[in-house]
């Protein structure tokens, strides 16, 4: 059986995080994640998990001011003192709530040489304060079309990463199949090449970032067959809605129990 997390930046979007988690209770779901949950103190979100069993697979550090451009901080020369506060804030709220991993958003490129070295010390940094909150740290590559000019965008280059960091075992790669379809496909020997780096998997459909079930990605197969190579974790669905999440969430029975064999 394939588990599955509600990725609650995009589901129930219009909610308060606290009914956006019961909804992913009431809806069925295996798990949650979210982007940016600080709007709702931890204590509260730790209760709601509580509450529902569910688990917080991960969550962001905060992403700068996104209404400037700002999408991440952690590969600004100019602003590390404001990318360590956004990871220690977040290093905490995981551990508050029990989540198991914080993504640690790399930002946008202004082209200076210096990012690459700022994002590596940063993550260095995040790696020291996550083990003692025993908490593991996340870095995504995203497509240039949804995320222009972000400093960290291919999974080989996120890879690369982990290397430089002594293959760190706190240090994990996102892999969303959505952003590494755009980026290369090749979805299932791309995983493979980099399994024991991948920490969590996320999916949408491509190209319209909807529900599975349509598009160029058959997640009927894939995503046993991603199981199969030895995934182990949640998937993330993080698509938007066509219309309301319950009106869509048909693929939920049908994806869980998804076999290599097909139906
Ligand atoms: O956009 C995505 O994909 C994400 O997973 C967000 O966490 C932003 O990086
Ligand atoms: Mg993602």
């Amino acid at each position: 059986m394939l588990k599955f997390s509600a990725n609650l930046g995009f589901l129930w979007s219009d909610l308060p995080l606290v009914e956006r988690i019961h909804a992913a209770g009431a809806a069925g779901f295996d798990a949650v994640e979210d982007h940016f949950p600080y709007d709702t103190p931890a204590a509260e979100t730790r209760a709601a998990l509580a509450e529902t069993g569910l688990r917080m697979v991960s969550i962001n550090t905060r992403p700068g001011d996104m209404a400037a451009g700002d999408f991440g901080l952690a590969s600004l020369p100019s602003r590390v003192t404001e990318a360590q506060e956004a990871i220690a804030e977040a290093i905490e709220y995981a551990e508050t709530i029990g989540a198991n991993s914080v993504h640690v958003m790399a930002g946008r490129s202004a082209g200076d040489p210096a990012e690459a070295d700022t994002f590596l010390n940063n993550l260095a940094h995040a790696l020291r304060l996550a083990g003692a909150a025993g908490v593991d740290i996340l870095i995504e590559p995203l497509n240039p079309r949804d995320a222009p000019g972000y400093l960290l965008r291919s999974l080989e280059a996120a890879a690369g990463i982990c290397q430089t960091l002594d293959n760190h075992p706190g240090l994990k790669v996102m892999f969303d199949c959505y952003h590494l379809q755009i980026t290369g496909g090749d979805l299932l020997t791309r995983y493979r090449n980099h399994a024991g780096r991948i920490g969590h998997i996320q999916f949408a459909s491509v190209p319209d970032r909807t529900e599975p079930g349509t598009g160029e990605v058959n997640y009927h197969w894939l995503l046993p067959a991603l199981q199969a190579a030895g995934y182990e974790g949640f998937f993330g669905s993080e698509y938007r809605p066509k219309t309301t999440v319950e009106q869509g969430l048909g693929w939920l029975q049908s994806l869980r129990s998804a076999t290599l064999a097909g139906p």
